[in-house]
């Protein structure tokens, strides 16, 4: 079975250096989508993408995806498409990755520079996108470079799409994807996305659920302006005040939600389902090692996977507008931004968890009688997704994972999102599939985000491998 694996994975062991370099040209591009002054960097890290898919003989296009909602001075990032191979008698897999990154400062408590990808002795590659999902992403690209050095035939069709927007809630991308299922992505037999993470540091996964993401901002005004606090502390009304009350009243210390009606909305849990979290390769000191503390809700790992996989759960983020800085500043705010996003989970319709925020959150704010003003809206919203792996798709990951890796996968979800995949699955009626290639510890969206040259080597290995085993599957509908 796909006898060229031995010399394709020789080849990628040999090129492991050059592979590195792509990848601290890649994070050194700091495409922080959610901060508008990085906007260019995004841009250019699509151009970084687009030219060296076209050194590697692809067909390049970048879409423009038109203005960003609600910030109409600024231009979305092109979404970056490409084909490589056209034969008719061979498979053709969609890949989806994202080119953009989380914001990442020296003084949230990085210990080295995020955007100058730093290797330690141990093999940990630190940078902002190593993880997520700049290493995936060109995990793609090295495994056409190392088939192409090796002169091993490509085994399938390969059509790709990168995008950048992706950490802002995939803005512009579903309409795009609804509108070329039926174009671009025609011939595509199933899509792949590879984008989320292991379960823990040894065992790989191949990921088959998301949860899904609705992201809030609560804003709360009264004075003109920021006030001295001596002058006017105690004669005026404060927003912070209001507003650490009201975000105060969202979630609980164990991450019970407050939000009355909130958990009817959940599917109930079925024996079928309670009896698969037992096998997971998962145990408490997997999260502890990944919390960096023993701070967990749970005590035991059924519940700790159930609320990470099966069930909503609420985070508050920031407040635009308070005073963060280090020191003392005798400063009243006059406008605070709080900002909160919930998981989703089966079966949460999107808009029903709207009213129920938005009656809750005006509700708490009108019993505080307070005389500032109370604005709650969302931003962005993605929809959960739960898929079968029972299909030739996840079959392939299987023994491509086997064959890397030595060991057969666990079956996962996420609970994390991937706003798209839904929409992918869709908009093309086709099977998706999550194959991580990171793992548990890598803490993205972190500080000290990294990936280990072990997953990054040996997944450029199981993405190539995972092409040769689909391109062996019978061919099936679906
Ligand atoms: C799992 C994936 N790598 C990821 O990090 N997704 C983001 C998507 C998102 C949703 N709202 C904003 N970004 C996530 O799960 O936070
Ligand atoms: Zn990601
Ligand atoms: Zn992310």
């Amino acid at each position: 079975m796909a006898p060229q694996l031995d010399g394709y994975f020789k080849q990628v062991d040999g090129m492991s250096g050059h592979f590195i370099e792509r990848l601290r040209k890649a994070v050194a591009i700091p495409s922080v989508s959610a901060d508008d002054e990085r906007r260019p960097d995004v841009v250019r890290m699509g151009q970084f993408l687009a030219d060296e898919l076209r050194a590697l003989g692809a067909e390049v296009e970048q879409r423009p995806l038109g203005k960003q909602p609600h910030k109409e001075h600024l231009d979305l990032p092109p979404v970056v498409i490409a084909r490589y191979g056209n034969d008719k008698k061979k498979r053709t897999i969609l890949v989806y990755g994202h080119y953009d990154v989380q914001p990442a400062l020296m003084e949230d408590g990085w210990a080295t520079k995020p955007f100058d990808l730093t290797v330690d002795e141990k093999g940990r590659m630190f940078g902002r996108g190593s993880t997520d999902d700049k290493g995936p992403v060109l995990g793609w690209l090295n495994s056409i470079e190392a088939h192409q050095k090796a002169g091993i035939d490509f085994p399938v069709n390969l059509l790709m799409c990168f995008e950048g927007m992706e950490e802002y809630g995939s803005e512009g991308l579903d309409d795009f994807i609804n509108a070329e299922a039926k174009n671009y992505f025609a011939d595509a037999d199933a899509v792949c996305i590879s984008d989320n993470y292991w379960l823990g540091t040894e065992k790989p996964c191949l990921t088959y659920g998301l949860r899904g993401c609705s992201y809030y901002s609560i804003e709360i005004s009264g004075p003109g302006q920021d006030l001295h606090s001596g002058v006017f502390g105690g004669t005026a009304q404060e927003p912070m005040t209001d507003l650490v009350r009201v975000m105060s009243s969202l979630v609980d210390t164990d991450g019970k939600i407050l939000i009355p009606g909130l958990s009817d909305l959940v599917a109930p849990l079925t024996d079928e389902e309670k009896s698969l979290y037992g096998d997971i390769s998962f145990t408490m000191d997997n999260l502890y090692e990944s919390l960096g503390s023993k701070t967990g809700i749970y005590d035991d790992k059924e519940r700790t996977l159930m609320a990470r996989w099966r069930y909503p759960s609420l985070s508050l983020h920031g407040v635009e507008g308070a005073f963060s800085a280090p020191g003392a500043k005798t400063v009243i705010p006059a406008k605070v931004i709080g900002k909160f996003s919930i998981r989703t989970v089966p079966n949460m319709e999107p808009t029903d968890v709207d009213e129920l925020v938005y009656k809750y959150v005006e509700g708490v704010f009108a019993s505080l009688k307070s005389k500032n003003t109370c604005k709650v809206s969302l931003q962005h919203a993605g929809k959960w997704w739960v898929a079968s792996p029972r299909h030739w798709n996840f079959t392939a990951a299987g023994k491509a994972v086997e064959k890397v890796w030595g060991v057969k996968p666990d079956l996962t979800r996420e609970g994390g999102s991937i706003p798209v995949t839904l929409t992918f699955e869709q908009a093309t009626g086709k099977n998706v599939l999550l194959l991580p290639m990171g793992s548990s510890t890598d803490a993205a969206h972190s500080i000290n985000e990294k990936l280990d040259k072990r997953n990054y080597i040996e997944g450029i290995k199981l993405l190539g491998a995972y092409l040769h085993y689909v391109a062996e599957e019978p061919m099936k509908e679906g």
